[in-house]
């Protein structure tokens, strides 16, 4: 069993605001265009859909129990894998379950998401149910779930293993992987070429603001949506007016 997480690549602080600023829509978008086509969880809601996440990928898999496997009613600190999870998150990592879309238990609680946020966690994602669901709303933590249940993990499923590459609301997500979630959900980017996704990303932005202002104003999408070089040169000029070139 491998334990930490691998980090291959440290985000700038700059590339970090960048992501916390781009919508997870744009950046699917640029994933796209470099070939990636499964990188948004499917499924998921955001408990507080009022925050932004960003951070690296810690996962945590889990398998069915079999009456003779995996059930606990007291879980033991010392061999619980989602308990030595807990005490090894660090900072600036997103706990990403693999809960196999299973909803008829939990896979997390607020105490245990209290204390990862408490380690530095960036937020919690989960393909299963998560419990105490009322306090996690209550929470400064982004958490994304597919559903809320009451029931304790290890009824249905348990932890078998951490940060080894798995699947999460159908996407792959590797350990340190970047994590960005807003409102709509979570998309997961590789590593190696989060820097330039978030910077063209941050691009993709300006240039679609100013073509929702045209658009807002009454233009037809045509010429400006996807723009020709016209609207290209009024935005270069637009861009030169508010600054936004130095
Ligand atoms: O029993 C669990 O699944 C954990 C739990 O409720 C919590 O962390 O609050
Ligand atoms: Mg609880």
């Amino acid at each position: 069993m491998a334990y930490g997480a691998p980090r291959t690549h440290d985000l700038s602080p700059a590339t970090f605001e960048k992501l916390r600023q781009t919508s997870t829509a744009t950046l699917t978008s640029q994933l796209l265009k470099r070939g990636f086509r499964n990188v948004f969880l499917g499924g998921l809601q955001a408990l507080r859909p009022d925050l932004r996440m960003v951070g690296y990928a810690f996962t945590l898999r889990y398998a069915p129990t079999r009456e003779d496997v995996g059930f606990e009613v007291e879980y033991d600190n010392e061999t619980n894998v989602q308990r030595l999870a807990v005490e090894a998150i660090g900072e600036d990592e997103v706990l990403v379950i693999d809960a196999r879309g299973e909803t008829r238990a939990a896979s997390f609680g607020h105490i245990l998401a209290t204390r990862i946020k408490n380690r530095g966690a960036a937020g919690l994602v989960s393909d299963g149910a998560l419990r105490d669901t009322p306090a996690f709303r209550e929470m400064e933590f982004p958490t994304y779930i597919k559903a809320p249940h009451a029931t304790t993990s290890s009824v249905v499923h348990y932890p078998v293993d951490m940060n080894v590459p798995v699947g999460c609301g159908g996407v792959l997500v590797m350990p340190g992987d970047v994590v960005v979630g807003d409102a709509e959900g979570v998309v997961v980017i590789p590593a190696r070429i989060a820097e330039s996704v978030a910077q063209d990303a941050f691009e993709q932005e300006l240039l679609e603001e100013f073509v929702l202002s045209k658009v807002r104003a009454g233009s037809s999408i045509k010429g400006v949506y996807p723009p020709d070089e016209k609207t290209l040169a009024e935005y270069s000029e637009w861009r030169r007016r508010s600054g936004e070139d130095s």
